[in-house]
């Protein structure tokens, strides 16, 4: 198998980097070249911006900007020559992200979003999206055990409640190449749902 775009999503403390390592390491078992990435990040540039992102006030359209700006600058130097290498990439968040934080979470309009999306990749769409999702309660319990919050992990369960409508209504819209993994379940259960979905792909 090669050259497929593969991407974690879901609200802070929903088990992306918990899981995307173990997904990663089934698919070289099977002999893929795998790039693991994330977002905003994966270049020098994109985690400068990605410093700036987590840290700096700043309005939700400078918000959105600088994450496509970031996002730009992954495409162009990583994720697109790995694609193109035959690699499989799988990236920690990608502009579902956008659609969620930007626009659900922060109610930025999803009209804008959808134009920065085109003109920054196109037709490139990940093949596979695994939704990570659980109550926002649930990971605020998590992450409250595991780590200091940045700018976005300050923010009240609201905002997560909003940032999961924001991945359920891009799943709606482009169901195809979703997968929905309840998380709220333990890690063991969340694996094998993960694994799951690679098997019913032939991955
Ligand atoms: N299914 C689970 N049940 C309980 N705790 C979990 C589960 N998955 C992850 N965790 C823990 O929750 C915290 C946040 O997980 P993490 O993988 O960092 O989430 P994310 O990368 O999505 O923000 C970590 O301490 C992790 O060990
Ligand atoms: C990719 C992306 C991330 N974000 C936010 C969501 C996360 O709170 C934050 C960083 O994501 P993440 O790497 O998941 O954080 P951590 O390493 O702490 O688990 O950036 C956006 O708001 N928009 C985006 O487009």
């Amino acid at each position: 198998m090669s050259g497929r775009f593969i991407t974690f999503e879901g609200i802070d403390g929903a088990g992306k980097s918990t899981h995307i390592e173990a997904l990663a390491q089934r698919l070289r078992e099977r002999g893929a070249e795998v790039l693991c990435t994330r977002e905003p990040g994966g270049t020098e540039l994109a985690e400068q911006l990605r410093e700036l992102i987590l840290h700096r006030p700043m309005d939700a359209l400078t918000e959105a900007l600088l994450v496509f700006a970031a996002r730009r600058d992954h495409v162009q130097r990583v994720i697109a020559p790995a694609l193109a290498r035959g690699s499989c990439v799988v990236c920690d968040r990608f502009t579902d992200a956008t659609f969620a934080y930007q626009g659900g979470g922060r109610g930025f309009d999803a009209g804008v979003l959808s134009q920065l999306e085109q003109w920054v990749h196109g037709a490139l769409q990940p093949d596979l999206t695994l939704w990570l999702d659980l109550p926002a309660q649930t990971a605020a319990m998590r992450r409250a055990q595991a780590r200091a919050a940045d700018r976005f992990e300050a923010e009240d369960l609201a905002f997560f409640e909003r940032v999961r409508a924001g991945y359920a209504a891009r799943m709606a819209a482009q169901p195809q190449r979703f997968a929905h993994i309840d998380s709220s379940l333990d890690k063991a259960a969340v694996r094998a749902q993960i694994e799951a979905e690679l098997e019913q792909r032939g991955w």
